[in-house]
């Protein structure tokens, strides 16, 4: 039991290590406690909202995976290395990848509201 605590206070310290180091892992929590407000202030559907909490989870994780192979990457190849780039231009990528899903996913669901409350006001 003692180690299981122990296990979760290391996985809180590198959720404040990435939230202190890292501005665009703040500028993702910003952006997740955004939608989320969106979510409640539009009455999205349960449906709705697994797909909105899919987005926030998948940015954050990937968001911290980067920065965990931003700092072993600079760990390990602290000099310029064609390959070190390879690994930091992937793992930017991957990021991007997920920002672009939850963008579209955002659009899908919160646009058509957006416009129906613009239409009914
Ligand atoms: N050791 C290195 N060798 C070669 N290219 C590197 C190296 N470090 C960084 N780069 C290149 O510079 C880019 C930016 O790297 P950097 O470490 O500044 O990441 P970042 O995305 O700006 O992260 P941060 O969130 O720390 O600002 C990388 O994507 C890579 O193309």
């Amino acid at each position: 039991m003692k180690k299981l605590i122990r296990s979760f206070g290391f996985a809180f310290k590198g959720f404040k290590y990435a939230f202190a180091t890292q501005q665009n892992f703040r500028i993702h929590v910003f952006a997740a406690i955004l939608a989320s407000a969106a979510g409640w202030w539009l009455n999205i559907s349960a449906n709705e909202w697994q797909w909105v909490i899919l987005c926030i989870m998948l940015m954050l994780v990937t968001e911290m995976l980067n920065t965990a192979i931003e700092t072993l990457t600079d760990l390990v190849s602290p000099d310029y290395n064609k390959l070190a780039g390879h690994v930091k231009d992937v793992s930017a990528g991957a990021v991007l990848l997920v920002a672009i899903f939850s963008l579209v996913t955002g659009g899908i669901i919160f646009i058509p509201k957006i416009i129906t409350l613009i239409n009914a006001a």
